[in-house]
């Protein structure tokens, strides 16, 4: 396939060797907003800036061209671009996590909510670590933690970054240099503590997620998750 990668940063050279390895071609490669034709391209990959997003996902729906998106920090706009798909019966794929590791740990989380929203002595956070340059917090994994919790356990209505408070689950996020991404789930009561951790050892398990999800949704036209993609829960 030809593939353009709209963000050519750290996930967008990660993307590239990964691309590369599966016998594709790379047609574009862009770091900022600039000219190119779209139409050069079988399929997109947007890992850009949260201020690029939507700018470069609906320029890929409006040419018909396929487009998958990992850029976390733009989904006050998720709505505008499901009805824009539908509009230019194009395809789409959000994921704030392509990898496999955490498209499992997700439901591991899920199940896990149902059973402690029985158990009203544990009190719940969530915390995130990343490197330095993350632009946007809590990271887009975490939030998908949090939602995946909220649907499972009445007891929490919403999220809050840092500060615990009744029904809101607390999301602490932190900064650290190097990391490529940790999640982990702590339930804390009295007498023990029950955690559930994810740990990215690197960025190829992202990476090879999203070459996966492009080629799977070429052919498509809809919008889907990695759900779809990878056929579990
Ligand atoms: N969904 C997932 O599995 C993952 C998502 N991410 C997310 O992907 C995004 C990118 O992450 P990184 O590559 O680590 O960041 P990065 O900062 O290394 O790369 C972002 C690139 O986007 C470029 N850019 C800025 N404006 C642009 C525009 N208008 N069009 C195209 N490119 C533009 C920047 O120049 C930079 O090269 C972040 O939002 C991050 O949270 C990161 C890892 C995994
Ligand atoms: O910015 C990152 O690096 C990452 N961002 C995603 C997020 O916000 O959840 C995914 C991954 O954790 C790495």
């Amino acid at each position: 396939m030809k593939i353009a990668l709209l963000g050519y940063g750290k996930m967008g050279k990660a993307i590239e060797t990964i691309a590369l390895q599966r016998g594709h071609t790379i047609v574009i490669k862009t770091s900022r907003d600039s000219d190119y034709n779209i139409n050069d391209a079988d399929v997109a990959i947007d890992f850009s800036v949260p201020s690029a997003a939507f700018n470069n996902i609906s320029n890929c729906l409006n040419n018909q061209v396929p487009v998958i998106s990992g850029t976390t920090g733009w989904l006050e706009q998720y709505d505008d671009i499901v009805s824009l798909c539908e509009k230019q019966k194009g395809a789409f794929i959000y994921a704030s996590n392509f990898s496999l590791g955490v498209n499992i740990f997700f439901e591991l989380n899920e199940t896990l909510a149902k059973m402690m929203a029985k158990l009203n002595d544990y009190k719940l956070d969530i915390e995130e670590i990343h490197h330095t340059q993350k632009l946007d917090a809590p990271s887009g994994t975490a939030i998908t933690l949090a939602e995946g919790i909220i649907k499972n356990n009445s007891a929490y209505q919403d999220w809050q970054l840092d500060t615990a408070s009744d029904k809101n689950i607390p999301i602490i996020a932190k900064r650290i240099p190097e990391v490529p991404g940790t999640h982990i789930i702590s339930y804390t009561s009295p007498i023990d503590t029950i955690k559930i951790e994810h740990e990215a050892h690197n960025r190829e398990g992202f990476a090879l997620g999203a070459v996966i999800a492009a080629e799977w949704l070429a052919d498509k036209t809809g919008v889907f998750t990695m759900k779809d993609v990878l056929n579990i829960g």
